[in-house]
């Protein structure tokens, strides 16, 4: 390829990444009939909801735990984005969204059943009987607004007259959720503090942050869908989920090319109207869409020195989370404890929740499908928060050390609830938050943004139009922010704003 070489091919939409916001958001213009180019630096699709394949095992990226897969409702994102362009997934229902095995022998699981999770939880906490149930209720009342209506862009006037006058009291339990967050409705009906540790710790273990700056919204959908939809593997991996997005992209008629990183959005007059690959390659189309982070978007896309002030506001108010320390594992299955849950919290003291490998997360797909793991063997995947600044300025062999004593320390802790993990290892992979950022081309791989300070709920989160015409944002740096179900509102509402913009 010749160095800025056009292409004549017409485009109405070009997106940057195929991650499952950007790959949401295509899909939803293929099915309309619109022309779409995914342009994706990677090998495969799926960005963080990617896999890779070794020795017989096939492990996920990073997303594991799987909101949005249920058959009922509207919040179901998923299901309903492969729905839409005639493709679907068999999934594996979860009885047990996570295992905590906490500071002060606070051992529980959240149980898919609704009932027996109160029932549990209220086991160690007695004197909290009436506020546990009256703080999760709340968390209902969110979700059965959010859940009653369709979800599409609140960007576009004639849909939210027409919800407004199709559910106008969920719209108004809506407005009303939409500044407050979490904590601030927990302390309302709870005031044991290590109930409230507990309440942060169910926040932050997908937030990551604690109850107090995760939106309560966001709260309502977690807190409630694992009992409604409940968390469902996606058979074969969380692979899964983007390959048939790309299966129904192109039957839909619209096109992803791999291994095509865009350098550049290109500008005239102050509009987005194509894109520029590290090839020289130049693509361009009606409207352009970005999947990479803001901070990617805004500082490295775009140049630094035209960042709209509306950008600069919101980095005012949001910073990068950290990123993680992943330890990807093949063991025995014999090391398993029979009864085994899939995923697992640990964290030995409260104080530590939010530090540099604190909170351990750990993963087992293979006991909902053995397929990923050769007979008697299962995948662990174990991760951990850490910041890149952590991993900077090292030797090579400095890298491969700090590595190896990071995972044996984790393998260590592990063993409180595995024992026997040590010595039933069969396979050994480990990622820092410089794999993150080279494989998914995030910045200093973080996970996505966070509050800087506790702000008003969702309020500040941008929608999916930028303040530069032509350009628009999809993924975890958009409202509602991080998860896969999340980012999947983000490329429906995206999908639907454009879509109309463009007079689909
Ligand atoms: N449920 C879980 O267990 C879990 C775990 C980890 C992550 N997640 C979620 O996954 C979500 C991520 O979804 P997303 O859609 O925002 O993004 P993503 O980061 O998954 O995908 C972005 C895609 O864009 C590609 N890309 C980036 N820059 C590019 C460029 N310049 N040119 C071409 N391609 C480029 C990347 O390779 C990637 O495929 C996060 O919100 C996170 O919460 C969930
Ligand atoms: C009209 C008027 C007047 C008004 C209007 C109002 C309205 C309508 C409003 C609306 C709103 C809306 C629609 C909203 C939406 C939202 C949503 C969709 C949300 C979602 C969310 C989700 C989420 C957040 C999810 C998440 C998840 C996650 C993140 C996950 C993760 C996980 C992990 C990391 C885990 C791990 C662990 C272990 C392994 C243990």
């Amino acid at each position: 390829m010749n160095a800025s070489s056009t292409t004549d091919t017409h485009y109405d939409v070009i997106v940057i990444g195929s991650g499952i916001g950007g790959l949401v958001s295509a899909t939803q213009l293929a099915a309309k009939g619109a022309k779409v180019l995914v342009l994706e630096r990677y090998i495969i699709p799926g960005g963080s909801a990617g896999y890779f394949e070794r020795e017989g095992y096939r492990f996920d990226v990073g997303a594991s735990m799987i909101f949005g897969f249920g058959t009922k409702g509207t919040t179901n994102l998923l299901t309903r984005a492969l729905k839409a362009v005639n493709v679907s997934l068999e999934t594996i229902a979860d009885p047990v969204q996570i295992h905590y095995h906490l500071p002060e022998g606070l051992d529980l699981k959240v149980h898919r059943d609704y009932e027996k999770f109160l029932e549990e939880l209220t086991s160690h906490f007695p004197h909290e009987r009436e506020g546990i149930r009256r703080f999760y209720d709340e968390c209902w009342k969110v979700f059965n607004c959010l859940n009653a209506m369709e979800l599409l862009s609140l960007e576009e006037p004639r849909y939210l007259m027409r919800v407004f006058f199709q559910h106008p009291g969920a719209c108004l339990g809506l407005l009303k959720y939409l500044p407050q967050n979490a904590g601030d409705v927990a302390r309302r009906y709870i005031s044991d503090p290590k109930l409230l540790k507990f309440i942060d710790m169910e926040c932050y273990c997908w937030s990551v942050v604690p109850a107090d700056q995760t939106p309560m919204i966001n709260a309502g959908m977690v807190f409630s869908d694992r009992h409604y939809g409940g968390i469902n593997y996606p058979k074969g991996g969380v692979g899964q989920i983007p390959l048939k997005l790309v299966e129904g992209l192109e039957k839909a008629g619209s096109v992803i090319e791999y291994q095509a990183r865009v350098t550049k959005i290109l500008l005239e007059n102050g509009k987005a109207v194509g894109v520029e690959l590290a090839n020289g390659q130049q693509y361009r189309a009606k409207r352009i869409v970005s999947n990479a982070t803001r901070w990617d978007t805004f500082e490295k896309l775009l140049s630094p020195e035209i960042m709209p002030d509306k950008e600069k506001r919101w980095q005012k108010r949001y910073q990068k989370s950290p990123s993680f320390l992943s330890l990807h594992l093949g063991i025995k299955a014999n090391v398993l404890p029979p009864q085994s849950e899939c995923h697992h919290i640990l964290l030995e003291d409260w104080q530590r929740m939010e530090d540099e490998q604190g909170t351990i997360f750990v993963s087992i797909p293979t006991l909902l499908d053995p397929d990923l793991a050769p007979e008697g063997y299962h995948i662990v995947h174990a991760f951990t928060p850490s910041w890149i600044d952590e991993w900077r300025g090292l030797t090579s062999s400095q890298y491969q050390l700090k590595k190896e004593e990071a995972a044996a320390r984790i393998i260590e802790r592990l063993e409180q609830i595995f024992p026997g993990l040590a010595k039933g290892l069969d396979y050994q992979e480990v990622g820092t938050p410089r794999t993150h950022r080279r494989f998914l081309g995030r910045v200093d791989g973080s996970y996505g943004p966070i509050p800087r300070y506790k702000l008003a709920g969702l309020l500040a989160m941008p929608f999916n139009r930028t303040s530069i015409a032509g350009l628009y944002c999809v993924g975890d740096s958009t409202f509602p922010g991080q998860g896969l179900n999340a980012v999947a509102f983000s490329g429906f509402a995206c999908g639907h704003r454009i879509a109309v913009d463009l007079g689909y």
